[in-house]
């Protein structure tokens, strides 16, 4: 099989990071601003930042509909934190002109787990992730108030859902690309290469 090429939206928020993360997942990672680079990805990472601030500016560059469109058509994507806000299909509390791609039907409250100085970290068990817990790190992090039949809730913090999959979309609301632990990208580029890679198609 060959080697996934994983994008990260490279709008506003973390990119740097996840670069790292699937690279060292062996996938081969690029970021991706444009709709020309939207195109030549296997699947797609919406890192953490701020969900309005990310909505907006894939407005502006025009890479929100063809977003949508590839998500629609089952491209792998993964977001993390406002990631994962961009990836439900209903905000609780959008912010005025906020828009999200879609693709997992949950809805989510921004910044449920309190503000930047309430950040945690949490030991968590995600489902398809054997062995040691994930160490979750939660910054001004989302939960999901409610997830509907297709979706599958992977992993819970304090009753409230925190990592859900549907399909080929898979969102966390904490940031496995700050911890070094690079076992939720290694699920994400599984995830990529069943789906099947470029060439391969
Ligand atoms: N670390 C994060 O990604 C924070 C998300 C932010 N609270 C938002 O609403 O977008």
């Amino acid at each position: 099989m060959n080697t996934p090429v994983i994008g990260v939206l490279a709008l506003q928020g973390d990119v740097r990071e996840h670069l790292i993360a699937l690279a060292a997942a062996d996938a081969v990672a690029r970021p991706v601003r444009r709709p020309e680079e939207l195109a030549e990805v296997d699947g797609l990472v919406l890192p953490g930042g701020e969900s309005t601030t990310i909505s907006k500016l894939a407005v502006l560059f025009g890479v929100m509909e063809p977003l949508r469109a590839r998500v629609r058509a089952g491209m792998p994507v993964y977001g993390t934190c406002a990631g994962m806000i961009m990836l439900a299909d209903k905000i609780l509390d959008p912010r005025s002109g906020q828009e999200t791609v879609g693709g997992i039907d949950m809805i989510v409250r921004r910044n449920a787990f309190g503000r930047q100085n309430e950040s945690f970290e949490a030991a968590l068990d995600v489902r398809g992730i054997p062995g040691d817990p994930v160490e979750g790190v939660f910054i001004r992090a989302p939960w999901v108030e409610s997830v509907g039949a297709a979706a599958e809730v992977l992993a819970e913090h304090d009753g409230h859902i925190v990592a859900v999959r549907q399909g080929n979309a898979l969102a966390t609301s904490f940031h496995p690309e700050l911890t070094g632990d690079h076992r939720v990208h290694a699920l994400f580029v599984d995830m990529v290469r069943a789906n099947g890679t470029a060439e391969s198609l």
